[in-house]
């Protein structure tokens, strides 16, 4: 069967077709380039939200790379069938074992063995939860592998054969892994050396440190009556800093109080006594 072709939304094509001239004159530019490949049966979904703002600018200027691998054209017959119907009956249609299988096999050229620099990922909610530090994980690596799933999912058989990796974007059904894959690209994306620029910071952010961050203040001074915190007027840092140490912690421990009793028990004290 003759590879169909891989798009890319960078500067970079993986296709085994003829590539545009620019894109290989590109290429030595976007070596070592961190790379997400998505296998999914729309393409046309992507880079979506990813083509915006800063992850649309470092994606242009070559910081990392995209590529989809378009399901249906490994599905079978004259209609492309990708799924069928489940075994041992029940409502929906899943995924095929052997058209998921060809596209995991195209989409593993090129990439690195061991797994851990291109971790192969399908995005389900049955999988473990996708946190800060998955998201630095994966920024570690060279790229990284999804796959999209549709109807009722795919065939369990291609996800133990390929030792694939389950990832759920958190407790609640989508119809489709695509915009849980766009989440995750960015939020490791954004972890990459000159994604963000030098104007923002991720280790002061939520989840960076185990607190969720303070509350944020921009002008005017003043709005419908309400003034910005004196201390963030008043130039000093210490005071700042402490306040906004306080806010953390005390946001945290009201609304998250899973991270609360974590970071406490990191702090090496009970939460309750965190403070
Ligand atoms: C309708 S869902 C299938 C749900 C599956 N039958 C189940 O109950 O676990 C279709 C596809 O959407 C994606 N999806 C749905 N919820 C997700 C979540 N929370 N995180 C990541 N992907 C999700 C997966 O790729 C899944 O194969």
């Amino acid at each position: 069967m003759s590879l169909p072709p891989t798009k890319s939304h960078g500067r970079l094509s993986i296709s085994a077709s003829p590539r545009p001239r620019e894109l290989i004159e590109d290429r030595p530019r976007l070596q070592g380039a961190w790379r997400a490949r998505v296998i999914t049966l729309f393409p046309e979904a992507f880079p979506g939200t990813l083509g915006l703002s800063l992850t649309g600018k470092a994606l242009e200027a070559g910081l990392w790379a995209l590529e989809t691998i378009d399901l249906r054209p490994f599905g079978l017959g004259r209609h492309r069938n990708v799924d069928d119907t489940p075994a041992g009956g029940g409502a929906g249609m899943v995924l095929r074992a052997d058209v998921v299988g060809a596209a995991l096999q195209q989409a593993a050229i090129g990439t690195p063995v061991p797994r851990a620099d291109w971790p192969v990922v399908y995005l389900s909610p049955r999988g473990a939860p996708f946190t800060q530090s998955t998201a630095r994980r994966w920024a570690a690596g060279q790229g990284l592998t999804l796959l999209c799933g549709r109807f009722e999912g795919v065939d369990q058989r291609v996800l133990d054969h390929f030792a694939v990796e389950e990832v759920s974007l958190g407790d609640f059904v989508l119809t489709g892994g695509e915009i849980a894959a766009q989440a995750m690209i960015d939020a490791t994306v954004r972890l990459r050396p000159g994604v963000l620029g030098n104007e923002a910071s991720t280790e002061e952010e939520s989840h960076s440190s185990g607190l969720l961050e303070h509350p944020q203040y921009t002008r005017p001074a003043e709005w419908e009556g309400r003034k910005i915190p004196e201390v963030l007027m008043s130039g000093h840092h210490g005071r700042i800093a402490e306040w906004r140490r306080r806010q953390s912690e005390a946001l945290t421990a009201e609304r998250r109080p899973d991270l609360w009793a974590r970071y406490g028990a990191k702090a090496g004290k009970p939460a309750d006594e965190a403070d």
